[in-house]
């Protein structure tokens, strides 16, 4: 009985020591997950249970695939613009080029027909007569062929008459006194800028009228009984219908001498003097002169 007594306790002994060893080692356990927890949770701000780090992998791919599409498309997103610079991303883009149209007194509509046009910026002669004219200064310009110098003129000419200087006072009845006038050495050229302020003025209702020697009287005479607002023509000619008391410039704003040196030279001399002589108060007329070459005569016009 006493030896049964004995294996009795032993048992329960050992039975303590077994829990108390499961314990030791459960805690042990315990301290090992605490000190490891923190850091899968810290990982990546999740809780760290089996089937969501089980899932962390295909996350983290996913994420990094995310990062290298972005990366590749990351050039597209620093557009460059045509001169090759880059622009900022997200901001409305500022027009690289100092003779971009946004930088010029330009109403919309005429914007928009230039850019018609394929003009989306001014040439040289355009940008540095643009704003002298536009404020109301005489100007002497030395131009080559081809430079653009009929917009140097039109451009302008035009917005003067229906925004700018000349707004308040231009004439806009019927039967009313042109308020341009462009004087040319040929037919051709006075043709070619015809077209340009039939074009341009046009998107203002401004309506032009072309005279030159060779052509018929009538529908010239027809225009400017009924009011026109741009005469273009050569010397020769219009001279001719101020004589017959067809064309009258007291009311205007704009002259102009297109190719100077060459009306010197075609012998229209006399009528060039006659018509610059027309105008009553030449403070109240802004004179523009375009030549390639500036011989005496051309200086003292
Ligand atoms: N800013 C611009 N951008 C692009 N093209 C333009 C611009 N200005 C004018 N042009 C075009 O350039 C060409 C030459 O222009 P323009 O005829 O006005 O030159 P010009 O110097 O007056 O020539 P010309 O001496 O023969 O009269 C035309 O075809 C015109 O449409």
């Amino acid at each position: 009985k006493a030896k049964r007594k004995q294996l009795k306790a032993e048992a329960a002994a050992a039975a303590e020591a077994a829990s108390s060893g499961k314990k030791d080692k459960k805690e042990k356990k315990d301290k090992k997950r605490k000190t490891k927890e923190p850091a899968s949770s810290d990982e990546e701000g999740r809780s760290s249970t089996s089937s969501e780090s089980d899932r962390a992998p295909a996350a983290k791919k996913a994420k990094k695939d995310k990062k290298d599409k972005k990366a590749k498309a990351e050039p597209a997103e620093e557009p460059a613009n045509d001169d090759g610079e880059l622009t900022a991303s997200g901001e409305e883009e500022e027009p690289a080029d100092p003779n971009a149209l946004a930088n010029f007194r330009i109403s919309e509509k005429l914007k928009d027909k230039l850019k018609s046009k394929g003009i989306n910026a001014l040439f040289p002669i355009q940008a540095t007569t643009f704003a002298l004219v536009l404020d109301g200064n005489d100007l002497v310009g030395r131009a080559r062929t081809g430079q653009g110098k009929t917009l140097a003129f039109v451009l302008p000419i035009l917005e003067s008459l229906v925004n700018g200087p000349h707004k308040a006072t231009r004439r806009t009845d019927y039967g009313r006194p042109p308020s341009v006038l462009v004087l040319l050495p040929t037919r051709e050229l006075a043709n070619q800028v015809h077209a340009d302020f039939e074009f341009y003025g046009g998107t203002f209702g401004l309506s032009t009228c072309c005279a030159y020697g060779g052509s018929p009287y009538r529908p010239q005479e027809n225009a400017l009984r009924q009011g026109v607002d741009i005469v273009v023509g050569t010397p020769g000619r219009v001279k001719d219908l101020i004589e017959k008391q067809k064309l009258n410039l007291r009311c205007l704003k704009f002259r102009v001498l297109d190719e100077a040196d060459e009306m010197l030279n075609m012998g229209f001399k006399d009528d060039v003097e006659l018509i610059l002589g027309k105008v009553e108060d030449v403070t109240k007329v802004q004179t523009l002169l375009f030549s390639a070459t500036l011989p005496e005569w051309v200086k003292k016009v």
